[in-house]
């Protein structure tokens, strides 16, 4: 694996303010814009796709918030700007929500040039991604993540998808957007919980890709947790390059890119285990990554003195370290052999091999099992 990207350091980004971080997918490259007052600053919205018409994708919880800021922007770039308000939830990422939003163009009569404008969380992010990669076989999109998570993962990398009842993100595309406007100031109305599960997708970048990151964290986790302004803001800026440098190489997941999923395989399966939302995404994945670091200490890749930090820091970061036990053994199991990595029916794990440094493998299903009952409650 090349080195990860240097980072130009926290003190850089409160300098300059804003910062872009270009991602090499040949003609599909794409900005990520990063900064303080980003929704109302005119040259977030300058340089986007020509259109008649912009529709902003949003829900209940973030469209009295910032819809209208937004839609004032756009309607100094598009002829119309119309709006689509979903319900608020990972148990509606599903088809009715891509009906609604196919629903609202067509009525509209848009046309293939007509942009698509996610302004929400992760969940809104990949709804609308889906939505604009098979709206007459694809129309363009722009990411407006308004939560930690979305900032630090989903609205960068073009995964688009949305749930089953029987697995996570099973019906999607791989589709980028166009830019990416991650407006830090709208951190500031996001709930504790919520950013805390944000921050479980930003400790997942330290053991996969950046062992100093991972000590950074440790030593700023309180600070993050006190929304301190320039730690939130090197965090994503971290992340984001981190994201960036992984999807750059390898956009549809053929090998590196896996890294990313690290926790996910534990995680997608207490996500689907219960049935969606009762778990926010970031806390199943913080959960799965204790217990894919306990199969990295099991199966020798790592010391034990690694699954005490991942633990540590997990909760430090408010997150959940134990599985619901409810969802039982046999079934966590069987959820988790649909897993996409999974092959010829065996699941295949991201483990760490070494600080910073991710491996695939897959284990032994009775080690597998002991490492859901050590971690479930
Ligand atoms: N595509 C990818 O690469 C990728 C990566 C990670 C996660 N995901 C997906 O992202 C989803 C999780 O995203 P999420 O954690 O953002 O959840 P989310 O989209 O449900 O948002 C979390 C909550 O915060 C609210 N909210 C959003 N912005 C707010 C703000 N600024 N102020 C107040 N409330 C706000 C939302 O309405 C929601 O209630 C999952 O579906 C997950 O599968 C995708
Ligand atoms: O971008 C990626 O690649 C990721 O794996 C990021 C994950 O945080 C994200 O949850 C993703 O949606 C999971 O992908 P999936 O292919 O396992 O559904
Ligand atoms: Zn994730």
């Amino acid at each position: 694996m090349n080195a990860t990207p240097s980072s130009p350091g926290a003190a850089g980004l409160a300098a300059a303010g804003h910062l872009r971080v270009p991602i090499a997918l040949d003609d599909r490259s794409y900005d990520i814009h990063i900064g303080r007052s980003l929704l109302t600053n005119a040259s977030s919205w300058e340089g986007l796709p020509k259109a008649r018409c912009a529709v902003i994708v949003s829900n209940e919880t973030v469209a009295p918030l910032y819809l209208e800021t937004v839609a004032a922007r756009l309607r100094d770039h598009y002829a119309q700007v119309l709006s689509v308000v979903l319900p608020d939830g990972e148990q509606y990422k599903g088809w009715d929500a891509i009906e609604r939003i196919a629903s609202t163009l067509l009525e509209a009569a848009a046309d293939r040039k007509t942009v698509l404008f996610a302004l929400g969380g992760g969940v809104i992010g990949d709804m609308t991604g889906f939505a604009a990669a098979i709206y007459m076989r694809g129309v363009p999109f722009v990411q407006i993540p308004t939560t930690l998570l979305a900032q630090v993962d989903s609205s960068v990398g073009g995964k688009t998808a949305i749930n089953h009842a029987l697995g996570k993100n099973m019906l999607g595309a791989f589709y980028q957007p166009q830019r990416v406007i991650a407006d830090l100031d709208t951190l500031r109305t996001l709930p504790d919980r919520e950013l805390s599960a944000g921050l479980a997708e930003v400790i997942k970048y330290g053991p996969i890709a950046d062992a100093n990151f991972l000590a950074w964290l440790e030593a700023n986790m309180d600070a993050l947790r006190a929304r301190d302004p320039s730690a939130l803001a090197y965090a994503v800026q971290r992340s984001c390059e981190i994201k960036a440098w992984v999807v750059g190489q390898d956009e549809r997941e053929s090998g590196l890119r896996a890294i990313l999923n690290f926790g996910h395989t534990f995680g997608h399966a207490i996500e689907t285990g219960l049935g969606y939302g009762e778990w926010l995404h970031g806390e199943a994945v913080g959960c799965g990554m204790v217990m894919a670091s306990d199969l990295s200490v099991r199966l020798g890749l790592m010391p034990p003195e690694f699954l005490a930090r991942m633990t540590a820091l997990i909760g430090r970061a408010g997150l959940p370290a134990k599985a619901p036990a409810s969802i039982g053994v046999e079934r966590f199991l069987n959820l988790m052999r649909v897993d996409k990595k999974a092959e010829d029916g065996e699941i295949r794990f991201v483990l760490i091999e070494r600080l910073g440094q991710a491996v695939m493998r897959s284990a032994p299903d009775a080690l597998v099992t002991d490492v859901i009952r050590q971690h479930s409650a």
